[in-house]
């Protein structure tokens, strides 16, 4: 290389790398506690994460504020302080004590888990939880089946953890001396390479997880007697402490993916905690999720949708009474959005705190088309409206609520997630005043724009007729007349969406000099469920045409050049990616994805989630389904590989290497079929990355590979 281009390619890099640094320096708040302190005073209690480039990792740090209880201006504000090696912390009722989970490795580099209980003095109770050998590991905080949860007296904690698994041994191991006699009593032979069937794509050794109860003054943990077919979470304290609530998730006839999938069967049940008896509450023809108790403890609400189908999809919102032990539907699915207020819900689980201060209300976050709202939902007259958000255009989510005191976190594709506070009122005409906890930084170099788009009469649904969508075009501020390249994005799933939140990449490409266009195709979440329907048997077809659709009319509105569009996506934005590059060879400079779907033929073997092949594919799935020749004729027709021959665009292809749900095979063999057609490609595998690609040292160095493959191909 002559030693000019030399020096620009490292001057190429050196912004690159200069770019990201700066956004990843962005910390973001992860969640926040309110109370109040006494009638002048309320405490929020907030945490925040942010990468560190030099250690690669996620730095955790907590800010403590002091607000005026009438005006909400911040009266103190402590430095910020580390947290390390805590899973969990929580608050009791009253404030005055605090319970963490903390993970911790011993001089032999075992891992250790403990149950700390402190006050304000100090720590006054630390618990070996699993040397008692009750349980397996303690479940971490994850929306699945973590919990940590105080009894309404502040004397027990719930959690819970994985099953017990029985000790094995080689059927030629020879009897170990110190043994007691009980100990080697409960050792089976022979077992030690049996399959552990588990939830798949990061919720690997989660297998079966079981509900624990720690009474804190005595240390002894008792593990609910809950059936062995059902791997148990989101487990909360029933009226007076005499039951617990939780989901049941079905492990059997086997176990599938449950990351981003709400349609499994799950239910909801009560567990008596004098008679042991278990009893489901919700209706279990449905997959239901997410119990949350009402102040007043008189009822619970909780989400529900049917058993299969797409892998998420719009949910009820289902109230339990206690007293009378009946459900009622609050808030139902929403096929076809009618009015302007509700599209209906698309939440994996309720906030831990979302109830009013007088049990009659919810506040809730969701996606409405290309934004997350805030609702409000009356129980009892089963009414919802939206809460006005911090931002125009932007998104805003419900972080928690306490007496009517809600903390909110707002933000839009130009301004970073930050924290504002705000009080629910009785007048729901009236708005609410949002205060900010913190400022945020607004980039003024970029500017976004929604739009909503008709599908063509050759795109008419053949059921649901015609289905509008939208897009986010996130735009930089150009000094001169130039029209900036355009990366055109599909989200994956294809169930999910985007609304417009602060992306780090999007920013990132922004700043580097490109637009954006993040395409809602229809089949995203926050359209209604016959929108989340019309795409299932139509992939590789219906949301193909939507995104190029968009970008011709973006193209057309003269705002980015149309000479230079590059493709990028992941998972199924991907399949999407490499389908784009096949069908419309000529129209692209480039192409970037990470972990694509590339062949639907060679996937139900492999994936933790088959049922998504079949049902994407425009077929019914049940555990027993077994591949055929005519399933793998439509596979196959809707497989981006079938459309390589035609490929003319560079493709960089990236892949997390512990990728459960797309698994490497399928980056692999699109990228050999790119070779031996001359077309140009590159492969990148990260270790220990799974599904997402979000290590910190991964995706910085996916960001600056993207932009320069992006570069290097304009
Ligand atoms: C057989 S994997 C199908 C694609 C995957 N769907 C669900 O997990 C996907 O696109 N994932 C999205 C998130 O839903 C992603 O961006 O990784």
């Amino acid at each position: 290389m002559p030693l000019l281009a030399v020096y620009t390619e490292l001057k190429k890099v050196e912004e690159i790398v200069g770019v990201y640094r700066d956004l990843a320096s962005i910390s973001l708040p992860t969640s926040a506690q309110v109370r109040s302190v006494d009638d002048q005073f309320l405490a929020v209690t907030t945490q925040w994460s942010q990468r560190d480039l030099e250690k690669s990792e996620k730095t955790n740090f907590t800010v403590n504020y002091i607000l005026n209880a009438q005006d909400y201006s911040v009266l103190i504000k402590t430095p910020s302080q580390e947290v390390k090696n805590e899973i969990w912390k929580k608050e009791s009722p009253s404030g005055k004590y605090h319970a963490v989970v903390t993970s911790w490795k011993n001089k032999k580099g075992e891992e250790k888990q403990f149950i700390e209980i402190w006050n304000s003095q100090g720590k006054i109770k630390n618990y070996d939880v699993c040397s008692q050998e009750k349980h397996g590991k303690v479940n971490n905080k994850d929306d699945t089946f973590g919990c940590l949860q105080w009894s309404n007296n502040e004397e027990k904690l719930l959690y819970t953890s994985e099953r017990k698994l029985p000790k094995t041994k080689s059927f030629f191991g020879t009897t170990n001396g110190n043994d007691d006699k009980k100990e080697e009593k409960d050792i089976v032979l022979g077992k030690e390479h049996y399959t552990v069937e588990d939830w798949g794509e990061q919720l690997v050794k989660k297998s079966c997880s079981v509900i624990c109860i720690l009474d804190i003054k005595s240390g002894t943990i008792e593990v609910l007697d809950t059936p062995a077919d059902l791997s148990c979470g989101q487990a909360c304290w029933g009226p007076e402490d005499n039951t617990v609530v939780f989901t049941g998730w079905n492990n059997d006839p086997f176990r599938l993916g449950l990351k981003y999938c709400t349609q499994r069967q799950s239910a909801v049940y009560t567990y008596d905690l004098k008679t042991q008896k278990i009893t489901s509450i919700s209706d279990k023809t449905q997959s239901s999720r997410s119990p949350n108790i009402s102040p007043d403890q008189s009822k619970l609400v909780y989400f529900d949708q049917p058993i299969g189908g797409a892998h998420k999809q719009c949910s009820r919102l289902k109230m339990y009474d206690f007293k009378t032990q009946t459900n009622q539907v609050i808030l139902d699915i929403v096929h076809r959005p009618k009015d302007e207020v509700c599209n209906g819900i698309y939440e994996d689980v309720l906030m831990s705190r979302c109830w009013s201060h007088d049990s009659k209300q919810i506040i809730l976050s969701t996606s409405y088309r290309s934004r997350t709202v805030l609702y409000c939902i009356n129980v009892e007259t089963k009414t919802v409206r939206q809460l006005n958000g911090g931002i125009k255009d932007g998104s805003s989510s419900i972080v928690d609520i306490y007496k009517d005191i809600i903390i909110i976190s707002c933000t839009s594709p130009n301004t970073p997630q930050h924290l504002m506070v705000g009080k629910l009122l009785s007048n729901p005409g009236e708005e609410i005043k949002w205060h900010y906890l913190n400022q945020p930084e607004i980039d003024n170099n970029i500017s976004f724009h929604l739009s909503s788009h008709q599908p063509t009469t050759d795109r008419k649904h053949s059921k649901y007729g015609y289905l509008d969508y939208e897009t986010i075009l996130v735009l930089p501020k150009t000094t001169d007349d130039k029209k900036p390249p355009l990366i055109l994005f599909p989200h994956g799933g294809p169930h999910t969406t985007f609304d417009t939140l602060y992306m780090m990449y999007v920013a990132g490409f922004c700043k580097c000099g490109f637009a954006v266009l993040m395409v809602n195709y229809r089949g995203s979440l926050g359209f209604g469920q016959d929108s989340v329907e019309s795409i299932l048997g139509n992939i590789g077809d219906q949301d193909v045409k939507d995104c190029k659709a968009a970008a011709d009319e973006i193209i057309s509105k003269g705002l980015v050049d149309g000479q230079k569009v590059f493709m990028f996506g992941g998972s199924h934005g991907g399949f999407l990616t490499t389908h784009l590059i096949g069908q419309y060879p000529d129209f692209f400079q480039a192409g970037c994805c990470r972990n694509p779907v590339t062949n639907l033929t060679v996937m139900t073997g492999v994936t933790d989630i088959p049922d998504w092949v079949y049902v994407e594919s425009g077929f019914d799935y049940n555990h027993s389904c077994l591949l055929n020749p005519s399933y793998s004729e439509e596979m196959w027709k809707r497989s981006p590989i079938r459309y390589v021959d035609q490929v003319k665009a560079p493709l960089l292809l990236m892949i997390g290497k512990d990728d459960l749900r797309v698994p490497p095979s399928q980056a692999k063999e699109y990228y050999r079929a790119l070779k031996t057609r001359n077309i140009k490609t590159r492969l990148i595998e990260y270790e220990d990355n799974c599904h997402p690609i979000v290590k910190v040292d991964s995706e910085a160095d996916a960001f600056v590979n993207i932009m320069l493959w992006y570069k290097e191909h304009s």
